[in-house]
């Protein structure tokens, strides 16, 4: 069984916006929404579990689970301070049958549908499984008073998306040696990695954007012209 985490509790800081930018609509219908509805449609998903802030319960199935007719049914579980709390209560709430877990984003709205095949497919084989793409500008590493320290070689620079995923098992265990050491990693596969793990970087895409502040929503509109 195949199951799917959409992290939708944060707060949007960087948006800055008086509404949790999840629920900014794009073109007519709610970021959140389009993140729900690529799981919805994908035939090798089994169970999607969507985590929000307690606080916008009420807003969430107004708005999103009541207005639209997903296919499968939806879990819906409360998230924590961290983006990773937020993930491990939906660790929590995984059907015991689940073998491979997905985690994504819920701002990033345009995952493809042949994306998720190949993860789950890859996570098959390799056990831990991340997109990402190669990264286009050439990065620096910097001091505290922003003077250049490195210049790392391009070659090897690939900016990570999500989804990412997971034997359930190592998940499981990599998260509770994260909780035991107080660890906070800013993506799931840090997590991982720190187990001494091997994790398996595919190919995403770059319209797999995380909305994160207000230009992503001028991209995010035009991403969605151009596939209608
Ligand atoms: N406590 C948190 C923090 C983040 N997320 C989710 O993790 C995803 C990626 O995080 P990010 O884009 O950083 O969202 P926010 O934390 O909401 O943004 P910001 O840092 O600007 O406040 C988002 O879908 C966000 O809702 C979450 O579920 N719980
Ligand atoms: C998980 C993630 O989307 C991978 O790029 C990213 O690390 C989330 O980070 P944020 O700090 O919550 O934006």
């Amino acid at each position: 069984m195949n199951s799917v985490i959409i992290v939708a509790a944060g707060k949007g800081k960087r948006m800055n916006k008086d509404i949790n930018k999840q629920y900014i609509k794009l073109l007519d219908k709610e970021i959140i929404y389009y993140t729900i509805s690529a799981f919805d449609k994908n035939e090798n998903i089994d169970e999607i579990i969507v985590v929000i802030s307690e606080n916008e319960k009420d807003y969430f199935y107004e708005n999103i689970l009541n207005k639209y007719n997903f296919t499968k049914s939806i879990k819906v579980v409360f998230g924590g301070k961290e983006r990773q709390d937020s993930v491990l209560s939906g660790i929590k709430a995984l059907d015991k049958m689940c073998k491979i877990v997905l985690i994504h984003d819920g701002a990033r709205p345009f995952i493809d549908n042949n994306i998720i095949d190949s993860v789950i497919r890859e996570t098959k084989e390799h056990k831990a499984v991340v997109v990402g793409v190669p990264v286009k500008d050439t990065i620096k590493v910097i001091d505290e008073k922003n003077y250049i320290k490195t210049t790392p070689e391009r070659k090897f620079l690939w900016a990570v998306q999500t989804p990412q995923a997971f034997d359930v098992d190592i998940l499981k265990e990599s998260y509770k040696k994260a909780y035991k050491d107080n660890y906070y990693g800013t993506d799931d596969s840090m997590i991982v990695e720190r187990c001494s793990y091997k994790v398996k970087m595919i190919l995403g895409s770059y319209e797999n954007i995380k909305i994160t502040t207000e230009e992503d929503l001028y991209i995010g509109e035009e991403i969605l012209k151009r596939r209608r």
